[in-house]
């Protein structure tokens, strides 16, 4: 029997139910951090300019520095001393005379234009220049880029590689940040064993929770991992009783779909308020939302790439606005050629793994990784986005147009 398509609820519906639920958790508990470890973490206030950037007026260029009343056709000026950067021209400038600058160099009270040396004539008497130069040309002013008050970053936004330098050229060198949210995980399952440990008949690597692991770490976020907990009722509410004291959500991965063996279920239905939801997204339809007693929850699928994929689309998001982010954007789209047919089912959106490239012709085009299975993570590690297929498409053919969305740091960085 299909599953009739309507009976489930769309990525973007699961979402919105999850993020209007939730507020920052991070934002009121704030600590002041050197620059050199703010790196992955959010701004908790305004940061605001304490000087003007350039701090003074300067060179663009190496060259000379005029006033534009001594720039008469023709005219031989003489080079009345010399600025470089960091050591400024101190002496008299009489007027119709030009100094010698370079860029950095802060320019003298007076001059009016910079003119590059590469239009200047010099011997011993002077220099001649073949260029009117406009007022201003090649001066950068104080508090051209930035000045002395403005703001350059709000509150809530991630401080990385972009960010950082900014407010190290401003002098400031530390940084009022949100604290980390804190996030605990498990698994469930008594097929599952450490990664590196031997395996008996039945057995597999407990995957998704190294690979969750990564991801939360990715996130800057402090990992609380209980490891993997036996399909035992003790065991588990044990587990959930120590997320809820210590975290401020609760990953797992498994026994959120309809498996026999699974006290998860039952268990979270008695501890919390958990939705139980059935995604019309491929991979990850189980997925299950919800509050233990105050830890947010989050029941990933299962099967490896599921539980990837749906932490991607779902949980990322959820974690930057728990952690204090106002700067997230969803991964943005984009339309490219596929070069390969693609097996689609209509009824959910399909999340397949490929590579996008642009061609010689200019245009982006994108293949598959092979075999699309939930459990096939080798087709989602030599892939460079997700090629979208909607809801109600079915098979594409070689040469049609398909929505791909590139991954983003935490797939790529
Ligand atoms: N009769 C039905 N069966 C299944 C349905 C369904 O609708 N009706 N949905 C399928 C889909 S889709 C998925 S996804 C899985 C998800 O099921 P669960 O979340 O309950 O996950 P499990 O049954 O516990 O495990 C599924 C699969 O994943 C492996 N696994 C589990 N945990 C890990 C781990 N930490 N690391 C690596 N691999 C893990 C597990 O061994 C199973 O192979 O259900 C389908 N079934
Ligand atoms: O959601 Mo399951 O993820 O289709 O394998």
């Amino acid at each position: 029997m299909v599953t009739p398509s309507s009976s489930l609820l769309t990525l973007e519906q699961a979402l919105a139910t999850m993020l209007d639920a939730v507020a920052p958790v991070t934002v009121a508990d704030t600590e002041n951090v050197p620059l050199t470890e703010a790196c992955g973490r959010i701004s908790a206030e305004s940061i605001v300019s304490p000087v003007n950037v350039p701090p003074f007026d300067n060179a663009a260029m190496d060259g000379y520095a005029v006033r534009l009343a001594d720039l008469t056709p023709g005219a031989l000026l003489p080079v009345a001393g010399r600025a470089l950067a960091g050591v400024p021209f101190t002496g008299q400038w009489p007027a119709g005379s030009a100094l010698r600058i370079m860029t950095g160099a802060p320019t003298p009270a007076g001059a009016e234009a910079v003119i590059m040396q590469e239009y200047a004539q010099v011997d011993e008497q002077g220099v001649r220049f073949s260029v009117a130069p406009a007022a201003g040309e090649h001066i950068r002013r104080v508090g051209d880029d930035i000045r002395q008050g403005d703001e350059v970053l709000p509150a809530g936004r991630l401080l990385q590689v972009a960010e950082l330098p900014l407010l190290a050229s401003l002098g400031i060198a530390s940084v009022r940040v949100c604290r980390r949210l804190r996030v605990a995980l498990f698994s469930t399952g008594d097929e599952l064993r450490p990664i590196g440990a031997p395996l008996a008949a039945g057995e597999i690597h407990d995957t998704n929770r190294f690979a969750i692991r990564l991801m939360l770490t990715q996130l800057g976020c402090e990992v609380i991992d209980l490891g993997i907990i036996a399909d035992d009722a003790a065991a588990l509410r044990e587990a959930f009783r120590q997320a809820d004291s210590r975290a401020d959500l609760l990953i797992t991965s498994g026994g959120v779909s309809v498996g026999e063996a699974d006290y998860t279920k039952t268990m979270l239905e008695e501890l919390g308020q958990i939705h139980f939801w059935k995604l019309a997204m491929k991979p990850g339809k189980p997925f299950a939302f919800g509050r233990l007693g105050q830890a947010w929850f989050c029941g990933l699928p299962g099967n490896p790439v599921s539980a990837a994929i749906t932490f991607y689309q779902l949980v990322q998001p959820l974690i930057a606005r728990l952690g204090g982010r106002r700067d997230w954007r969803t991964p943005p789209r984009l339309r490219a050629r596929a070069l390969t047919p693609l097996g689609k089912t209509p009824g959910r959106l399909d999340f397949q793994r490929g590579r996008y490239r642009l061609d010689d012709a200019g245009e982006l085009t994108v293949e598959t990784t092979g075999p699309q299975g939930s459990h096939v993570f080798s087709s989602f590690a030599c892939a460079n986005c997700f090629i979208v297929l909607e809801q109600a498409r079915g098979d594409v053919a070689a040469g049609e147009w398909v929505t791909i969305e590139p991954f983003n740091a935490l797939l790529q960085g």
